[in-house]
């Protein structure tokens, strides 16, 4: 008999609670099947920009940008939201919310409403958190793993909602993904930090902006004038 640990045969899987509802189900395998979730849908350059030495993009002051993602995980995201297709319209009373109410309405969906709401939060442990220790030395969340209650996609187009007014977000920090490519997939678009009137509208699929939520990073999101823009946004903190 010839044994061999050389050559990959394949590995176990978990399939127990496997969620068969949403488009790729895949998705929502971050604990239970991480080594798949990670080949997936973990952007390559996360390795090496989680490095203690590594250099990171500040597009705008105190504006990080990384990638985590994969262009399969922006796209698959989009789909899957699409395919569920529950977005809020936009105005400000909002019955997902305790209270009612929202002072910036997007047109979003909730990772809540999608039964994605711990696997978010994993994400946010096991990947931003990291992130977040690296260009904000010394928070560390009240020494625990990032909060989050408000995590959602947002959809702009022309003729639903191109933009959002400058805000303050409830958050400490805040992620925004891009989800889809600009130039391509929609014209326009991005987020501008008014303070430094600085913008970020060259983004880059699956990569996130980190910025800090209150105080000092009023901003706004621009225009979109032609197609859809997708992006997922997180208040961690809040
Ligand atoms: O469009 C953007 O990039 C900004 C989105 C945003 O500020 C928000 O959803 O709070
Ligand atoms: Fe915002």
């Amino acid at each position: 008999m010839h044994v061999s640990n050389r050559v990959e045969f394949g590995h176990l899987i978990d399939n127990e609670e496997f969620n068969l509802v949403p488009l790729n189900p895949e998705l929502w395998e971050i604990e239970k099947n991480r080594w798949d979730w990670e080949r997936r849908y973990l952007n390559p350059g996360y390795l090496e920009v989680v490095e203690a030495n590594s250099t990171v993009e500040m597009p705008c002051p105190d504006v990080y940008w990384f990638p985590v993602f994969t262009e399969r995980f922006s796209q698959e995201m989009i789909t899957t939201f699409e395919d569920f297709g529950k977005w809020s319209d936009g105005t400000h009373d909002d019955g997902r919310l305790e209270g009612g109410y929202e002072s910036v309405p997007t047109v979003d969906i909730h990772m809540k409403q999608m039964g994605m709401e711990a696997e978010w939060l994993e994400i946010l442990r096991s990947y931003i958190q990291p992130l977040q220790l690296k260009v904000f030395q010394g928070y560390n969340n009240e020494v625990g793993p990032p909060r989050a209650i408000m995590n959602f996609m947002v959809r702009y187009k022309p003729d639903e909602q191109p933009f959002l007014r400058p805000h303050h977000d409830t958050s400490t920090y805040t992620i925004n993904v891009a989800l889809n490519r600009p130039g391509d997939d929609y014209q326009g678009g991005g987020c501008r930090f008014v303070r430094y009137n600085c913008s970020v509208t060259d983004s880059r699929v699956g990569w996130v902006l980190m910025h800090p939520g209150r105080l000092t990073h009023l901003h706004e999101g621009l225009p979109t004038t032609h197609g859809t823009r997708y992006i997922i946004v997180s208040f961690v903190d809040p």
